[in-house]
């Protein structure tokens, strides 16, 4: 063990254990956690490095691994779909694998839209991975789901429906498993009686269930891409395809060719409102990750001086730890805030299940606020992460590279986040609904006394200060009316129909306005649930170190955007100049538990699949070992040298 990291180890002011257990939900779901997390110790998963291994090799390694998967899961009778999220995080480490979107999307759609005798015949099928599925929505000119072009016309006399993607753009382009799947949901306009009845989905069988051929469909893998080197990204084009009635999820289309209405259109979204909460989790995580990396190596990396002593360990100088402090914080932060989003989404989606859909669009726009809240931020962050490791974050043996590329999509797949940002239709109507005296309630209810608050514009010097910036629920307030910017991006809307714009036009005109305020109000969010959070830790030494760290959370952001907090005259410039004094104290009151606050995320060393984030600290000696494994080291004198320089 290197002995930087004993004695950070040994400076830690609170309970590690403690910790983890809080992040996991309870001691008894950390236990079983751990026990899950044993599989890394079965040698059928032994594998190479992907990194050192060609994009065939790689999807063929992955493929591999996510058979054993299923065997192992089988084994061990794991069933509880928690369990097996985080079984197979534990093995798929930092890397995506092209089963992937079975889990968590084919899957997930054929639970909440089969019908009795849907469930019966494909849910066997798709839970033994005869059926191996995928979800077929984006096309290759189109993601707008308005603008989708595949058709999917009902023949009443064969009782069938032709799928059909009429043009180039129509070609379905980027759902995962090309290669891999045998069916898809594909997401289709309907066509029935003439009439165009919108997005709907369909099951269609792809290829053979035996000979894994396709059917007559073109299908196949687009290429390599930024990351995601483990999953075949497929294209799909379907030329008058015939599938029977029954293959329509939720049913409907009657025999005779008669459209009934579903309960609300948006219920074919369902799934990717469940990713996008997801989503939240995941960025959680990967931040968590990130920072483990880099703080556990800022703790044995030393480099330059301070005074005439022997060269400090990095993470003894202020800027490092004001690049990484800040997104410890922020990892905390999310992981609470993916607890909630995890709560929420089963508890409206259980509403929903009984037939109450009132809080549907207010689960739409939390989920699509947040997943593009947290996932720019972790994009962000983990780049902050690598570049804090210098040269050796570059090295894709710090894993801090591969977690970027296969993190980054993330911010465009399931809605593009200026897209997801955009869904704040419901934010104005809120604003606008309270404005008219009606009484919000939930997250939306701190709109009720804009009236009073008017929260705009003003010279500073002509308000009263209203925060401690020392007092949390200060920090929270002054959050809270800051996200009163909804009001400022109404308001853009009203002046641009006022100039008799038509409303569309005034939206676009408004965009930067409502993308604005909707990210103020994601993290008014944020902030407030960390520190609600704060008050079910009972632990006083977990309390205070959490208390510092979203203290720190808090007043970084508002030092990140100082204008508007300056602007609607929460904070006097004075105050506005202690915050960053306050921010180098917190840092201090960090610094010697910085280490014993990522190992609470109790990321096993196979999961992180980092040198430079060991547990032992062991860095170099690691470091020179992985580079040996090069597949251009494999030979003393590589053949180029014989072909082209000789
Ligand atoms: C630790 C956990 C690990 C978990 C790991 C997970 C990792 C996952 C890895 C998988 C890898 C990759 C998967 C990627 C899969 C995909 O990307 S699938 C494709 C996703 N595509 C999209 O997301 C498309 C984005 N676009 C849209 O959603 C819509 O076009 C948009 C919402 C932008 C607009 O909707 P439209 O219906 O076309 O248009 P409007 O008329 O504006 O909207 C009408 C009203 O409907 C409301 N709405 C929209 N969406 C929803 C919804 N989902 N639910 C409820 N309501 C919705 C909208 O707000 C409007 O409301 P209003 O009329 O104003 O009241
Ligand atoms: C790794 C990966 C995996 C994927 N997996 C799947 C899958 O399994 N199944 C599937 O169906 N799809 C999948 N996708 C597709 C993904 O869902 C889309 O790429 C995503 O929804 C974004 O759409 P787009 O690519 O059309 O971007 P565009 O919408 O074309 O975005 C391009 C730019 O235009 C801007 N823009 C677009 N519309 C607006 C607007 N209304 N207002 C303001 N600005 C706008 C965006 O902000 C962005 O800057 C995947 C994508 C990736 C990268």
């Amino acid at each position: 063990m290197n002995p930087d990291i004993v004695k950070e180890r040994q400076n830690a002011s609170f309970d590690v254990q403690k910790l983890t257990y809080i992040l996991d939900g309870g001691p008894e779901k950390t236990k079983r956690r751990r026990e899950i997390s044993l599989v890394l110790n079965d040698p059928d998963f032994d594998e190479e490095d992907p990194n050192f291994l060609s994009r065939s090799e790689r999807y063929e390694q992955a493929v591999r691994k996510s058979a054993q998967m299923i065997l192992k899961l089988r084994e061990y009778g794991i069933s509880d779909p928690a369990e097996i999220n985080c079984y197979k995080s534990v093995v798929r480490g930092n890397f995506h694998e092209s089963l992937g979107l079975h889990y968590v999307m084919f899957l997930p759609t054929l639970y909440s839209q089969c019908d009795q005798e849907q469930s019966k015949k494909w849910l066997p099928l798709a839970t033994s991975f005869e059926v191996l599925g995928t979800y077929a929505q984006t096309e290759l000119g189109h993601t707008h789901l308005r603008g989708l072009e595949t058709t999917a016309t009902f023949d009443p006399t064969t009782q069938e429906f032709v799928l059909n993607s009429p043009t180039v753009t129509s070609i379905k382009w980027w759902p995962g498993a090309g290669k891999t799947s045998n069916h898809a949901v594909v997401l289709a306009q309907l066509y029935t009686r003439g009439k165009c009845h919108g997005l709907h989905a369909f099951i269609v069988q792809l290829r053979h269930m035996d000979t894994h051929e396709p059917l007559p469909i073109l299908v196949g893998d687009i290429g390599p891409k930024f990351g995601f080197s483990e999953v075949d990204n497929g294209f799909l084009k379907l030329d008058h395809v015939r599938i029977p009635r029954e293959n329509m999820l939720m049913k409907h289309v009657e025999p005779d060719g008669r459209y009934v209405k579903p309960a609300s259109a948006k219920l074919t979204y369902g799934t990717m409102v469940f990713i996008r909460s997801l989503l939240v989790g995941l960025s959680a995580l990967v931040m968590a990750k990130s920072c483990t990396i880099a703080i556990r190596y800022s703790a044995v990396r030393h480099q330059s001086e301070i005074r005439s002593e022997p060269e400090p360990q990095i993470l003894d100088y202020q800027t490092q730890q004001y690049k990484l402090f800040p997104l410890l914080a922020t990892a905390y932060a999310f992981s609470f805030v993916g607890q909630y989003m995890t709560e929420t989404y089963y508890r409206i989606s259980g509403d929903i299940n009984q037939g109450d859909l009132s809080e549907l669009p207010e689960l739409h726009a939390v989920s699509a606020g947040l997943k593009a809240f947290t996932t720019w931020t972790t994009n962000t962050g983990i780049e902050v992460c690598r570049m804090s490791c210098g040269g050796h974050g570059y090295s894709r043996s710090s894993a801090l590279p591969d977690l970027y590329a296969e993190f980054t999509p993330t911010c465009t797949y399931e809605g593009e986040n200026t897209v997801m940002m955009l869904q704040t239709a419901y934010l104005v109507k809120s604003y606008r609904q309270a404005k008219a005296g009606e009484q919000l309630r939930g997250i939306m209810s701190y709109l009720n006394d804009m009236e009073q608050r008017h929260v705009r514009a003003h010279p500073a010097s002509a308000r009263p200060a209203l925060v401690d910036i020392n007092d949390l629920s200060d920090l929270v307030e002054s959050y809270k009316l800051r996200a009163a910017l909804v009001e400022s991006a109404a308001k853009s809307i009203q002046q641009e129909l006022q100039k008799r714009r038509s409303h569309e036009d005034a939206w676009n005109n408004s965009a930067i306005d409502l993308v604005k305020a909707s990210d103020a109000h994601c993290h008014y969010m944020v902030v407030k649930l960390f520190t609600d959070k704060l008050s079910e830790i009972g632990d006083p030494d977990i309390n205070l170190v959490l208390t510092t760290l979203a203290q720190l959370y808090a007043l970084h952001g508002i030092a990140l955007n100082s204008g508007d907090f300056l602007q609607a005259g929460l904070l006097t410039v004075p105050q506005m100049q202690q915050i960053p004094v306050r921010i180098k104290e917190l840092l201090c009151l960090i610094r010697p538990n910085a280490v014993a606050l990522v190992d609470a995320f109790d990321f096993p060393d196979k999961v992180l699949s980092s040198v430079l984030g060991r547990y032992d600290g062991n860095v170099y000696e690691n470091l020179f070992e992985w580079a040996r494994r090069s597949p251009l080291n494999a030979t003393e004198v590589h053949e180029s040298f014989h072909k082209y320089l000789k």
